[in-house]
């Protein structure tokens, strides 16, 4: 039996979507509930629902063989284990933004940095050489700078939604986001055979994804082509 640790959330829905289109569905996963284990014994695989930030901590420990969770989360938490595939979904990055307008000259500190991710903001703001005192939140955190509690936030950005209806804007980018899949080092080599058929699965997957993206994308221009074409005439 595989056990496969799914961040709880919009990850676990997409990564399911992977398994499902593979032929590894558990259709009970599909109804609305608040199960958190689901298993499959026929195709060999039991998912479980896990908070995000303790995916990595299931998979290092071997509680799960095989783990879905953003590499927001895996930077922070630092464990001990294989990334082993970028799936391409839940992208967003990693910035640094405040109050619109308020861009200052971070020097000479220590600025106040609000965030759930504190080991990632402190790496950064180390390399640039800013010091900063860390104020560390669950959420919602483009509240800090709008009520004074802090100068600026290092947090996911997607699409700029968030800090815009907060009139906030991003200062400074960090690295870019996406969901990853991750392993246990032991379950790796154990249980190397169904292993390395999934793994191979998913990244045949997600060629043909990237194929199928591509043509997409060709499509789209050709049609814009024409349209303007047929606009000149
Ligand atoms: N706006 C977003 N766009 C794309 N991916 C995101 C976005 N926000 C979060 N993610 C990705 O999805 C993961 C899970 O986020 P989600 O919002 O479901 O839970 P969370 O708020 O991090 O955790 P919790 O449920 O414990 O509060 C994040 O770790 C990140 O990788
Ligand atoms: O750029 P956007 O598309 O607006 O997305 C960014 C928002 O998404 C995440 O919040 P989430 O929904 O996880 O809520 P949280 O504040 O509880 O972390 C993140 O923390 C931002 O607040």
């Amino acid at each position: 039996m595989i056990n496969i640790a799914l961040a709880k959330g919009r990850l676990a829905e997409e990564g399911y979507k992977v398994f499902k289109a593979l032929g590894y569905s558990v259709p009970a996963m599909e109804k609305k509930s608040r199960k958190l284990i689901f298993e499959s014994p026929e195709k060999g695989l039991r998912f479980i629902l896990v908070k995000p930030a303790d995916v990595p901590i299931y998979v290092e420990k071997g509680a799960a063989d095989l783990g879905i969770v953003g590499k927001d989360t895996l930077l922070e938490k630092d464990r001990n284990l294989y990334e082993l595939l970028d799936l391409g979904f839940g992208k967003c990055k990693f910035s640094v933004a405040g109050l619109k307008g308020e861009d200052k000259n971070f020097y000479p500190g220590p600025l106040r940095v609000a965030t759930k991710y504190p080991k990632v903001a402190k790496n950064y703001f180390l390399k640039r050489g800013i010091a900063i005192d860390i104020i560390e939140l669950q959420g919602s955190v483009e509240l800090a700078p709008i009520i004074g509690l802090s100068d600026v936030i290092v947090d996911i950005v997607e699409t700029g939604n968030t800090l815009v209806e907060n009139g906030l804007e991003v200062f400074e980018d960090i690295t870019p986001l996406s969901a990853r899949l991750i392993a246990n080092k032991v379950s790796f080599k154990t249980k190397n055979g169904v292993m390395e058929t999934l793994i191979e699965d998913i990244q045949r997957y997600l060629h043909r994804q990237d194929v199928e993206e591509k043509e997409e994308d060709l499509k789209k221009q050709h049609f814009a082509k024409e349209a303007r074409s047929h606009a000149v005439d």
